[in-house]
C-alpha cells in the first residue's frame, strides 16, 4: 500500500520540503492557511485538501512546517484542526521551530488521541531545504521517526534521533541561539563593517607597499603602524565573541540534558560549522585548556580593540560582554590557560578566585 504523506504550511521551508517530497515519488496532501499557496504544488502533483484535519483523515502521517508556537498550536487544536482526524495508526510531526513545552502539548494532545507523534525541527535554511540538505533533530516516537526515515532521507542530510520529546526542540534552540548570537557578532552594524573593511583594507594595501618597497627603510616611517595593529585586532573580535557564544551554547544543552557532543556534531553539519568549534569543542566539553593562544592574551586583544572602538566612536556591545566574560576568566586564575578557558567564566560566572 502506498504511503499517504500529509503536509502543512507552505511558507519558505514548507514549500522547499514538499517540492523534494513530490521530486522524489511521495504522495502528497498540502494544506496552507492562505490556500492559493498550495496552487505550486498541485502543479507538481500534489493533492490539495480544505483544512489539516482533512489531510490528516486522509494521510498515514502528517508533517507540519508552521511559523511560531502559536501557529503549531493552533493547527492542532483548532476548529478543523488535525486532532479531530488523528488516531490510532496516524502519525503527526512537527518540523516547526517551538519550545519544548508547545511540543510536549501538542505530543500529549496527538498521543492521548491513540496517534503517534515526532518533533523534527530542522537545521538549514531555504537553500539547504531545496538542496534536501537539512539536518533533522527529531525526538518522540521512535516507530514514527523510523516510518518517517525515507522522506527524512529525501528533505536532510543527516536525521538525529534525540530521545524523548522536548529533546529535538531544544536542541534546535540551542544551535540557533549560538546562530543569533553569532550573526550580532559578525555583523554588529553596517557601519562597524565598513570601518573594519576600511581598516583591514588599508592594513592589507600598506603591508602590500611594505613589501613592494622594503629596500627602502624610511618608507616605514610613512606606513601608519598603529593601523596594522588595529587590523589585526578587530580582525580576532569577531571568532572571539563567537567563543563565547559557543560555550553558552555548550552549557545550555548540558543543562537542558542534551549531549554537548551531539551539539557538536549537529553543529559541524550545519550553516555555522567552522573549524574553530570543531578544534575546541571537544577539549572544552572535557575541560581541557593546554594553551595554545592564551586567555591572558586574548583579553588583552580584547581590550584593546575596544579601545579602538572607543576611539572611533563604534558600539560594540558584544565584544563589551565578551571581554567581562574573559576578564572575569582571569579573576578565576585562568589567564594562562588557553582563551577557550573563558568556557568555565561563562559556566560559573559566581566564582572568582
Ligand atoms: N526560513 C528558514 O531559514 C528556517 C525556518 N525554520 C523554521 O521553520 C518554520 C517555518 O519557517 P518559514 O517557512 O521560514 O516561515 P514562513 O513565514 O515562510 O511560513 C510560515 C508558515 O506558517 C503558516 N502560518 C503562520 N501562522 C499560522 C496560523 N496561525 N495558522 C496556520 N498557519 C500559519 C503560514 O501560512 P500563510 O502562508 O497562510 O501565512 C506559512 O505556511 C519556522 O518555525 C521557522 O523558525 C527552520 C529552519 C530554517
Ligand atoms: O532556523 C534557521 C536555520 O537556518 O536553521
Amino acid at each position: 500500500m502506498e504511503v499517504e504523506v500529509g503536509f502543512l504550511g507552505l511558507g519558505i521551508m514548507g514549500k522547499a520540503m514538499s517540492m523534494n517530497l513530490l521530486r522524489h515519488g511521495f504522495k502528497l496532501t498540502v494544506w496552507n492557511r492562505t490556500l492559493s499557496r498550495c496552487d505550486e504544488l498541485v502543479e507538481h502533483g500534489a493533492s490539495v485538501a480544505e483544512t489539516p484535519a482533512a489531510v490528516v483523515k486522509k494521510c498515514n502521517y502528517t508533517i507540519a512546517m508552521l511559523s511560531d508556537p502559536s501557529a503549531a498550536l493552533s493547527v492542532v487544536f483548532d476548529k478543523d484542526g488535525v486532532l479531530e482526524q488523528i488516531c490510532n495508526g496516524k502519525g503527526y510531526i512537527d518540523m516547526s521551530t517551538v519550545d519544548s513545552d508547545t511540543s510536549s502539548k501538542i505530543s500529549e494532545a496527538i498521543t492521548s488521541k491513540g496517534g503517534s507523534f515526532l518533533e523534527a525541527p530542522v537545521s538549514g535554511s531555504k537553500k539547504p531545504a531545496e538542496d534536501g540538505q537539512l539536518v533533522i533533530l527529531a525526538a518522540g516516537e521512535k516507530a514514527l521517526y523510523e516510518e518517517a526515515l525515507p522522506a527524512f532521507d529525501v528533505m536532510g542530510k543527516k536525521s538525529f534521533f534525540l530521545g524523548h520529546v522536548g529533546n529535538g526542540a531544544k536542541m534546535k534552540l540551542v544551535v540557533n541561539m549560538i546562530m543569533g548570537s553569532i550573526a550580532i557578532a559578525e555583523n554588529p552594524d553596517p557601519l562597524v563593517k565598513l570601518k573594519i573593511f576600511i581598516i583591514t583594507l588599508v592594513g592589507r594595501l600598506q603591508m602590500r607597499i611594505h613589501y613592494s618597497y622594503l629596500w627602502c627603510q624610511q618608507y616605514q616611517y610613512l606606513y601608519p603602524k598603529q593601523l596594522e595593529l588595529s587590523s589585526d585586532i578587530v580582525s580576532k573580535l569577531d571568532h572571539r565573541s563567537m567563543m563565547n557564544a559557543f560555550s553558552e551554547g555548550l552549557i545550555l544543552a548540558d543543562k537542558s540534558g542534551l549531549n554537548p557532543q551531539t551539539l557538536l556534531d549537529v553543529l559541524d553539519l550545519g550553516g555555522i560549522a567552522n573549524p574553530m568549534f570543531k578544534m575546541k569543542g571537544p577539549t572544552m566539553i572535557q575541560k581541557s585548556y593546554s594553551p595554545a593562544f592564551p586567555l591572558k592574551h586574548q583579553q588583552k586583544d580584547m581590550r584593546l580593540a575596544l579601545a579602538l572602538g572607543d576611539q572611533n566612536a563604534v558600539s560594540m556591545p558584544v565584544a563589551a560582554a565578551a571581554n567581562e566574560a574573559f576578564k572575569k576568566a582571569r579573576s578565576m586564575g585562568l589567564g594562562d590557560l588557553d582563551f577557550s578557558a573563558v568556557h568555565e567564566a561563562v559556566k560559573f560566572p559566581e566564582s572568582s578566585s
